[in-house]
């Protein structure tokens, strides 16, 4: 009674038929439940389904969002196979956990990790380091013609790992590694075959015995088992050169540090610690390399933002040194490019799921125990009426009077107590990759392909279509 109103649920598949229909039509999850919400949602809150076991309500409007995210009896994480499957069945981490091992980790893992420069100056430090690191490989690459070809949907990919990862184990990668081109496609495609709200095998856990195969949970579990050995082997690598006497020179350093001390300590555990760096590594990685992927293919589209974008570099930064992190203030509109990269990822996929931990309430409607709560970015972020012409790239939105003013119906990190711990490292890494790039060389279509497609790849996290770019030197 009074749960949000949603498609009518058949037994065992609830609206899972109506969903999969809508979505076939029109090519995207988000633009589904979009068609959704509109034919069933009254007064545009929220919209309530369910595909086979899981319940969800998938919250629209700002204003119930904001109730959401600040009502505690909605903090938790979902459990069963999708949640579990990736941590050995146990709730491991901190991005889909909640109650105390949740809190207790996550203030660790921050606690720490400022340590190493998290949130701080050295954080900037690192991000500026690997922003060099970029342009020198590209100027390599373009070479003595001043120009070359590159795939850019995933360009940066290891030079934004490196910058969490520095923090995390101390190690930078470079971005031929072999085994990170085997593992960041192996992530890639794994997002583009689950949802933010689960896939097939958890919808219906039963297929993971039936046909795990085709419910995609064999790959679920075969590439989570090779980001585990990656972490495994690094751990191993950092526990051979432990001693106590040893100084820590990262957060797994400090993480051993407390497993070998002596004392009860319950949440604790190399399960837990493998667990939070593979939720660093996904959380950390994903989200970032593909809002600039929208970022690289909206520029290489539209010239005349990447001109202003140049101009603006030009003027405060001018060529003789790399953009820093303290020339933002002066940077508006490529700060505001951060603010719309980021919108254009954020708009076209869902929160973090949430859980009903007990029988609740949202915006009159009841919210049962267990439900999974679910942020609609796209209904806010891509609302015509609050972001006009929202799927052109327009950075100018966010300036008023020459100074960035970002509204408060904007927040693709989150809000409350599971707001995004890494939008500082992740604003930081935009700002200065974009500007270091721009800075040196302009970013134009490939001759004879055309531009960047506007379609773009579904899933958890969905990115630009791969495509090409020409990237040739400015001076
Ligand atoms: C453009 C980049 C990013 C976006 C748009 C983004 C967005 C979000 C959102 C919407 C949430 C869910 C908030 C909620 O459940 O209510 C979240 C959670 C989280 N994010 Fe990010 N994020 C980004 C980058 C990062 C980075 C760089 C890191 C790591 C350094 C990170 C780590 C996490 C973690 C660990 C959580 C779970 C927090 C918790 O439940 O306590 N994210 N993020």
């Amino acid at each position: 009674q009074k749960f949000p109103p949603g498609p009518k649920w058949l037994p065992i598949l609830g609206c899972a038929y109506e969903i999969q229909k809508v979505r076939e039509k029109s090519g995207y999850l988000y633009k589904c439940i979009r068609e959704i919400s509109n034919k069933y949602s009254y007064d545009g809150h929220m919209v309530g389904i369910k595909i086979g076991k899981d319940r969800i309500v998938l919250v629209n409007s700002y204003e119930a969002n904001k109730e959401m995210l600040y009502n505690e009896d909605i903090d938790g994480r979902p459990k069963g196979i999708f949640y579990q499957a990736r941590t050995w069945g146990e709730s491991k981490g901190v991005l889909v956990t909640d109650g105390e091992l949740w809190k207790e980790q996550r203030r660790f893992l921050i606690k720490h990790l400022k340590e190493f420069g998290f949130g701080r100056k050295g954080m900037t430090e690192i991000s500026f380091s690997e922003a060099r690191h970029l342009v020198k490989d590209l100027s390599k690459a373009t070479g003595d013609t001043g120009s070359a070809e590159f795939v850019m949907h995933n360009f940066f990919n290891t030079y934004i790992l490196n910058t969490l990862w520095s923090m995390m184990a101390g190690i930078r990668y470079e971005p031929d590694d072999p085994q990170m081109i085997v593992l960041q496609k192996l992530l890639f495609d794994l997002f583009a075959a689950i949802d933010m709200v689960g896939c097939a095998f958890s919808h219906f856990p039963i297929l993971s015995y039936v046909a795990p195969r085709a419910s995609g949970y064999t790959y679920f579990i075969a590439t989570h088992e090779k980001v585990w050995k990656f972490l495994r082997d690094e751990i191993a690598r950092h526990k051979e050169r432990f001693h106590p006497s040893n100084k820590d020179n990262d957060f797994m350093d400090v993480y051993i540090r407390v497993l070998n001390e002596p004392g009860e300590k319950p949440t604790y555990s190399e399960g837990q610690l493998v667990a939070m760096c593979m939720d660093m590594f996904m959380a950390g990685t994903e989200t970032t390399a593909k809002s600039m992927s929208f970022c690289f293919s909206y520029l290489v589209r539209n010239q005349e933002a990447q001109q202003k974008a140049q101009e603006e570099i030009d003027r405060v930064v001018g060529r003789d040194r790399l953009p820093t992190l303290e020339d933002k203030a002066n940077m508006p509109y490529n700060e505001a490019i951060v603010h719309e990269s980021v919108r254009h990822f954020m708009g076209r996929t869902f929160g973090v799921p949430h859980r009903a931990m007990k029988d609740t309430s949202l915006a009159g409607y009841n919210i049962p125990k267990d439900t999974m709560v679910v942020s609609n970015y796209t209904n806010i972020l891509m609302d015509e009426n609050l972001y006009p012409d929202p799927y052109s790239f327009k950075p100018e939105r966010f300036i008023s009077n020459g100074k960035i003013c970002l509204p408060e119906h904007y927040f693709p990190f989150g809000l409350s107590k599971h707001r995004c711990l890494g939008d500082v490292l992740a604003k930081c890494n935009i700002f200065l990759f974009t500007t270091s790039v721009l800075q040196k060389f302009s970013v134009l279509p490939v001759p004879g392909e055309g531009l960047p497609s506007l379609n773009h790849v579904d899933g958890a996290t969905p990115s630009a279509a791969p495509f090409k770019a020409l990237i040739v030197n400015r001076y």
